[in-house]
């Protein structure tokens, strides 16, 4: 008979290691095969190349697992580095930047043309999947003009808005053809009367995710920023909160603090328009997403509804 040598045994471990990852993975993969996930990707989990590499290997994967991955993305960060080149101030009221039609021009350039593109490059790196799309494309988005309450006054952003309708057809059609649509979020105002005015918006990214996961009745939504999830007494480090229920969340809105507010308030959206869960995941550690996804482990922030619909307490049994 033979005898394992030390290293046939150290390599026997790390492949039963490796396939007992492969295997904690099956569930979710059947629980999400066929399903929609919206990922939001905030232009602060885009730093540095791994990450951005490692989040497009990671919406390949879900997408080869058989499940819809729609991304919309940020790029915040990316939009002042511009604006600073162009000498333009960057000033941001209860989470959104005050945009006139000279910022708008620079966020437009900066999402549609430099993050968007980006990030579909790095995709169809693996193959032909991502299409790139703004709120502008195929009717997707319409907005509506909104402002911020800031210390329980209401404030003009300017040509800010929040998503008034989903065009989900437009995204429909792509996935069902094996598309990743990656969506940027500047998208046509529409008045209180249904008529276009002309003028196109800059809608805070978290806020237009939270919206399309609504529309496409997700299984989840998960937004990736650059801490590791919800603390109720930010910058508290201990305070991280691993769920919490709608109610919760609503009870916390007014405590919240700049980015957080409209990450938060899209959480709110989509759970009560019946998305099961939104996640909030550090998307500084690479894989994150699929983490949260394909295993247990629980990452981040999740926000439930106060009372699990079926499908949910069907898929926990
Ligand atoms: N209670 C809180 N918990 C966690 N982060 C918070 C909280 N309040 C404010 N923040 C801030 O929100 C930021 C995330 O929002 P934002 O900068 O808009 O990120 P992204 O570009 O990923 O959308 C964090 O970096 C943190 O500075
Ligand atoms: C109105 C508003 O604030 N729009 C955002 C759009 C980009 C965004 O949301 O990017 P992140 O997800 O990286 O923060 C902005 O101009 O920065």
């Amino acid at each position: 008979m033979p005898t394992l040598t030390p290293r046939d045994e150290s390599t026997l471990a790390s492949a039963a290691d490796k396939a007992a990852v492969l295997v904690e993975a099956l569930p979710w993969m059947k629980q999400f095969a066929g399903k929609t996930i919206v990922i939001k990707y905030g232009g602060n989990a885009m730093v540095n190349d791994e990450l951005r590499r490692a989040f497009a290997e990671d919406v390949v994967f879900l997408r080869h697992v058989g499940v819809n991955p729609v991304v919309v993305h940020g790029g915040g960060p990316q939009i002042n580095q511009l604006l600073e080149r162009l000498g333009i101030r960057s000033e941001f009221r209860g989470g959104l930047r005050v945009t006139n039609h000279e910022t708008l021009e620079a966020v437009r350039m900066v999402l549609n043309g430099q993050v968007g593109r980006e990030l579909i490059g790095l995709i169809n790196s693996h193959g032909p999947y991502a299409v790139g799309l703004s709120g502008e494309d195929a009717a997707l988005l319409r907005a509506r003009r909104k402002g911020a309450v800031v210390d329980g006054e209401e404030v003009d952003l300017g040509l800010v808005g929040e998503v008034s309708g989903v065009n989900p057809a437009a995204l429909e059609d792509l996935v069902a053809a094996g598309r990743i649509p990656v969506i940027s979020t500047i998208s046509p105002e529409f008045d209180e009367h249904g008529e276009p005015t002309g003028e196109v918006l800059n809608i805070n990214a978290d806020l237009a995710a939270g919206a399309v996961a609504a529309a496409l009745d997700a299984a989840k939504l998960v937004m990736l920023t650059d801490v590791e999830g919800l603390y109720s007494s930010w910058p508290d480090k201990s305070s991280l909160i691993s769920s919490l229920s709608a109610s919760d969340l609503r009870a916390m809105l007014p405590t919240l603090e700049s980015g957080m507010i409209p990450k938060m308030n899209a959480a709110l959206a989509a759970v009560d328009a019946g998305v099961p869960r939104a996640h909030i995941v550090d998307g500084r550690q690479p894989h994150s997403m699929l983490l949260e996804i394909v295993t247990s482990a629980g990452v981040g922030t999740q926000v439930v509804p106060d009372q699990p619909n079926r499908s949910e307490q069907e898929a926990a049994q």
